[in-house]
């Protein structure tokens, strides 16, 4: 079972310091998780991770059970090993797979009847089902099946995504505590767009005590006020005791907002997604690397970044691998996308343990979007 302390808290905010251990080591909190859903963190390598410092990576139980399998995944000793990634793992359930990707899934209170967005092929995925493919992975936590529903959604929708999530929550709960509690399963509070629905939610799911709590059914389409609004009025309602992850957020924007609102997990496939894309993240804003103004520039992407990109490559150097489509573009855009989420939440780490988060806030929006970019 995961041990979370709360080592320091802000004085004018919800901002907290903590650190999570789990099977595979610490982690201090607030944290960002990059994303490797099939077991690797596109186009970069696990020493790579390193050495930007990443100390919990995600892995995704739908995707992971369609390719590789579990007979593969059991025999080859689970997913750190397989990766040959010895830090934590949390893997998320497939709850949201099955809104995004699932083709024809169909929800019952037994669980998710879906055909695999690859071949077509049919399967049931149960709250047991999903807590069994989570332990032969081998998760340091694990998430709950849950119902993520698109959005808008109307209340009538969402009650009944929001029954079938606790229902599962329960029977996931009751059987990974019959396989002996451990690794770490977490509830997943959805709710939708309504507030005395994330309540409901919320107060269902702590009923059950769970080691840890994440805000689902959020970064799903709505505006950033109205996930703002949802995740201001469902943090706190979680216990305080526990950590509060909420799912799929965000740019560094959301991170420092949901910081201040006591979030101490993040997750957001973002860095790596936009690095692919081109999108390079810098503490003055988002500059597309393809831009023609970037031709002949000789500076580093970020003049305050010290990742092994900004040390060795120009924006022009980095500009003509996009351009050209090489490989190496995809791997460099993204090893410094990484550096920056990740030093931006040691950077905010910082701040809340010297009780300047507020200071920090303000700065980080007053450097946001500066012209000379
Ligand atoms: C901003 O990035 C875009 O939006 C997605 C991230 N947004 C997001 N919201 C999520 C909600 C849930 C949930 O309710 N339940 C479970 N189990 N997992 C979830 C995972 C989530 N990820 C990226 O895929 C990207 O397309
Ligand atoms: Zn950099």
């Amino acid at each position: 079972m995961l041990t979370f302390e709360i080592e320091k808290k802000s004085t004018d905010s919800r901002a907290r310091t903590g650190s999570i251990i789990t099977a595979h080591g610490e982690i201090p909190t607030p944290i960002f998780m990059p994303v490797g859903t099939l077991g690797s963190v596109k186009a970069v390598s696990v020493e790579e991770l390193k050495q930007c410092e990443a100390r919990i990576i995600l892995g995704n139980t739908y995707h992971l059970y369609l390719r590789p399998g579990c007979e593969v995944m059991t025999h080859m000793g689970g997913l750190h090993k397989f990766m040959n990634w010895d830090r934590p793992i949390l893997t998320d359930s497939g709850g949201f797979q099955f809104f995004s990707l699932a083709k024809l899934a169909k929800f019952s209170r037994e669980g998710v009847n879906f055909q695999s967005h690859i071949d077509g092929s049919r399967h049931l995925f149960t709250p047991e089902k999903a807590v069994d493919i989570q332990m032969v992975l081998g998760s340091d936590i694990m998430m709950s099946l849950d119902w993520c529903i698109p959005y808008p959604a109307n209340e009538k929708e969402t009650m009944a995504a929001l029954e079938k999530t606790t229902l599962w929550a329960r029977r996931g709960r009751d059987h990974w505590l019959e396989k002996g509690g451990v690794n770490n399963l977490f509830g997943i509070v959805q709710g939708g767009m309504y507030a005395h629905l994330r309540a409901l939610s919320a107060q269902q799911l702590i009923e059950l005590d769970f080691p840890g709590y994440a805000v689902g059914g959020l970064s799903v389409g709505e505006p950033t006020d109205l996930m703002y609004e949802m995740a201001d009025h469902t943090v706190p309602l979680l216990p305080h005791d526990k950590p509060r992850y909420v799912m799929g957020v965000g740019t560094p924007e959301n991170l420092v907002e949901m910081v201040g609102m006591g979030v101490d997990m993040f997750d957001c496939v973002m860095p790596s997604r936009n690095a692919r894309n081109g999108q390079l993240f810098t503490g003055r804003g988002t500059i597309n690397i393809s831009n023609a103004r970037f031709r002949m520039d000789e500076n580093p992407i970020d003049d305050a970044c010290n990742c092994y990109v900004c040390q060795n490559y120009s924006r022009a150097y980095l500009r003509h691998l996009y351009k050209t489509r090489e490989l190496l573009s995809y791997r460099l855009n993204t090893i410094h996308n990484l550096h920056y989420y990740l030093n931006l939440m040691e950077r905010i780490r910082q701040s809340i343990k010297a009780d300047q988060f507020s200071a920090f806030k303000k700065e980080f929006f007053s450097q946001l979007n500066h012209k000379e970019l």
